[in-house]
């Protein structure tokens, strides 16, 4: 059950309440009904998804001297055919027959299994939480599925096995757990029937005919991908060097569900790091290897139907070889480090690493960032590595090579046996056959040859097996072992991929620093890092009186400048739900100008979380908020240096 920081029940009803409210976010084209899986973001929303995007920009962008794209979200039918995302880019789904009422495969057994397990505690006379969830309330009037039986110890372990590994059955597979647990549609109690693959990408044609047949991205991968040679050349034929890209992607979810959990359109962080295949190590990785512990969920774990984390180091993990190479290893801490900053609850991350039919048609392994909110654990960034797929597959496509050339220094320098048959004898004997036999000879393995060789050093025929011709002597050839040199290696980089939702960031975030005050339930507060924060300051003039404006007005203004954003609120409502209105919208300071303030220009700085005050002079108090906003000093150093501030009555 999700917590808040005060170890209460997380209330999501209220919570969402609050978002809706305070305009964080809202379901798009609601006067025409809305369309699920469509958000629109309020003034604090896009504030606060702005704050995110430019934290990640910092921390990854930057930090890490990664090379910026910005690629369009129309793509060619080809380049995603290419890519795969054109065949397999799919979830399974099943319909109900006789209503037509379509779900998402692994959500129904997940969702059924769930409800079964639940009813089992009812039954046993256990307490259930039953977390609010616009969805599945709708579907409950209705469920036929959902009864409170007691089921057999063995039923238990499989529904919890089934459930452990949900995100790794294919569409046959579920099509037999449904049959098998007599799984129906929860709204008519109907069979459903067989699960069907559904591409998840929105289909468009670009330009007025439709010759060009194009979709809406489904990640901003693949722009990277295909700018790889102009980055490479870019970066002064550096490696390895990682590209990033900020944008909206689109995929059209079978059953979008659980708010901007899974939504249709979202905004996206990806990193595609391009790496040697042969050396994956990370010149960073000693500044996080014993410095950074992640609670892991290894597959082997998985795979036995539990879920117990195991903490350690990413040095440990990578040593132990849990997780594959540096610098996932490097990524995996990075991505741990920035959700800390976003000041993610700690005990509320894992790093889950993908079962081996979940993991998408390119990765070769993939580790999820996990986040516990009231949807249980949420998928919020996803870590794979991608191998050399999609460079190798676009290469082979465009004919363009996509490839790191690397000079060799001392060359290589190795020995070889080579077989060179006389082609005045290979042409006229074989005629259309001859290049079927060069083949056949060029596929003779270094050990083949040496032992050809042999044959013919001790006087013997040497022979080569042809497809259709048979054992063919090869009469006019030499085989020699030779010195071989190379000073250039050529190969295709392999790519690591950090891929953020930022919507799944942000939701969960707020699910982490949202609580209530204790005894006053329904004041909801939220505590985002000042950095982060929508707005930083709260100016709340003490009196509605025509003096105070110039001074307010002179105040917003002078803040605005120092780069601190801020709002007034010179409503007639009581200070006290003011300031209530604002832990709403998690800004952290309040500032107010009272009748003292008009005196001797001295304002008083309150935090949000511990509601205490500071009394200093404008310049005093701006200077304070910009070292918190900076990481030079914290709100506690404020109150040692300046003292607390009880002056006024708050009516809080
Ligand atoms: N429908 C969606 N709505 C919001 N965010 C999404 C959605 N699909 C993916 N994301 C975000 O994009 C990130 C990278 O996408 P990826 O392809 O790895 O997701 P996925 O494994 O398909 O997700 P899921 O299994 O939950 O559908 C995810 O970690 C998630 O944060």
């Amino acid at each position: 059950m999700a917590t808040t920081k005060t170890g209460a029940p997380l209330d999501r009803g209220t919570l969402d309440t609050l978002l809706r409210r305070r305009l964080f976010y809202t379901p798009s084209f609601e006067l025409y009904g809305g369309v699920s899986g469509l958000y629109d973001y309020g003034p604090p929303g896009c504030s606060l998804q702005a704050n995110i995007v430019d934290a990640w920009r910092k921390h990854f962008v930057l930090e890490e001297d990664m090379l910026e794209v910005d690629c369009t979200m129309l793509t060619p039918h080809e380049v995603l055919k290419t890519s795969g995302h054109a065949d397999k880019f799919a979830d399974w789904m099943c319909k109900d027959p006789k209503s037509g009422e379509i779900f998402r495969a692994d959500h129904i057994v997940e969702e059924i299994l769930e409800a079964r397990l639940k009813g089992d505690k009812e039954a046993r006379g256990e307490k259930v939480v039953e977390e609010e969830d616009a969805d599945k309330k709708k579907r409950k009037k209705k469920v036929k599925d959902i009864k409170a039986v007691k089921l057999d110890d063995k039923v238990i372990q499989e529904y919890e096995e089934i459930l452990a590994k949900i995100d790794n059955y294919n569409g046959e597979e579920l099509g037999k757990l449904i049959v098998d647990h007599k799984i129906t549609s929860p709204t008519t109690g109907n069979p459903l029937g067989p699960p069907v693959s559904f591409n998840l990408m929105f289909q468009t044609s670009i330009g007025p005919s439709a010759n060009l047949p194009g979709y809406l991205r489904p990640e901003t991968a693949q722009g990277q991908f295909l700018t790889f040679n102009k980055l490479y050349e870019f970066n002064n034929l550096r490696m390895p060097f990682a590209s990033a890209s900020i944008g909206k992607s689109f995929r059209n979810e079978i059953s979008p569900r659980s708010g901007l959990l899974r939504v249709r359109e979202f905004l996206m962080a990806e990193i595609e790091h391009f790496v040697d295949p042969l050396d994956k190590k990370h010149a960073r990785f000693s500044e996080v290897a014993d410095k950074v512990s992640l609670k892991f969920l290894p597959r082997v774990v998985q795979e036995s139907g539990k879920t117990t984390l195991i903490e350690k180091t990413i040095g440990e993990a990578v040593r132990e070889g849990m997780v594959d190479n540096e610098t996932l290893g490097y990524f995996l801490a990075r991505i741990h480090l920035f959700l800390k900053e976003l000041g993610v609850d700690q005990e509320k991350v894992r790093f889950r690493q993908h079962m081996p039919n979940e993991m998408a048609h390119y990765a070769t392994d993939c580790w999820d960032a996990e986040l516990f909110t009231s949807y249980g654990w949420i998928e919020c960034v996803g870590c794979a590595d991608r191998s050399a797929y999609d460079l190798t597959v676009h290469s082979n496509k465009t004919g363009e090579q996509l490839v790191v050339r690397e000079t060799l220094e001392p060359p290589r320098v190795w020995e070889e046996w080579d077989v060179d048959v006389d082609k005045k004898w290979l042409g006229p004997k074989f005629r259309k056959d001859a290049k079927k036999v060069e083949e056949a000879i060029a596929r003779i393995s270094q050990e083949g040859r040496e032992k050809l060789a042999a044959v013919q050093k001790a006087g013997g025929k040497v022979f080569v097996e042809v497809e259709g011709l048979g054992s063919v002597e090869l009469e006019k050839v030499t085989i020699a072992k030779n010195k071989k040199s190379q000073n250039v290696r050529e190969f295709t980089p392999n790519v690591i991929e950090p891929s953020f939702g930022i919507g799944r960031v942000f939701y969960s975030l707020i699910e982490h620093i949202y609580w209530s005050r204790p005894g006053d339930e329904a004041r909801g507060v939220l505590s985002f890092p000042p950095k982060i924060a929508p707005t930083k300051i709260l100016i709340v003039p003490l009196s509605s009186h025509t003096d105070f404006a110039p001074i307010v007005a002179a105040l917003s203004a002078k803040i605005r400048r120092a780069g601190i954003s801020n709002r007034v609120d010179n409503s007639s409502a009581t200070i006290g739900k003011r300031y209530a209105r604002n832990d709403e919208l998690g800004t952290p300071f309040g500032v107010t100008v009272d009748f003292q303030s008009l005196k001797d220009g001295t304002i008083t700085l309150r935090e949000r979380d511990g509601m205490k005050q500071i009394r200093g002079t404008e310049d005093e108090v701006v200077e304070v908020v910009r070292g918190i906003l900076d990481g030079d000093t914290t709100f506690d150093q404020a109150l040692a240096k300046f003292g607390e501030f009880q002056g006024q009555e708050l009516d809080e």
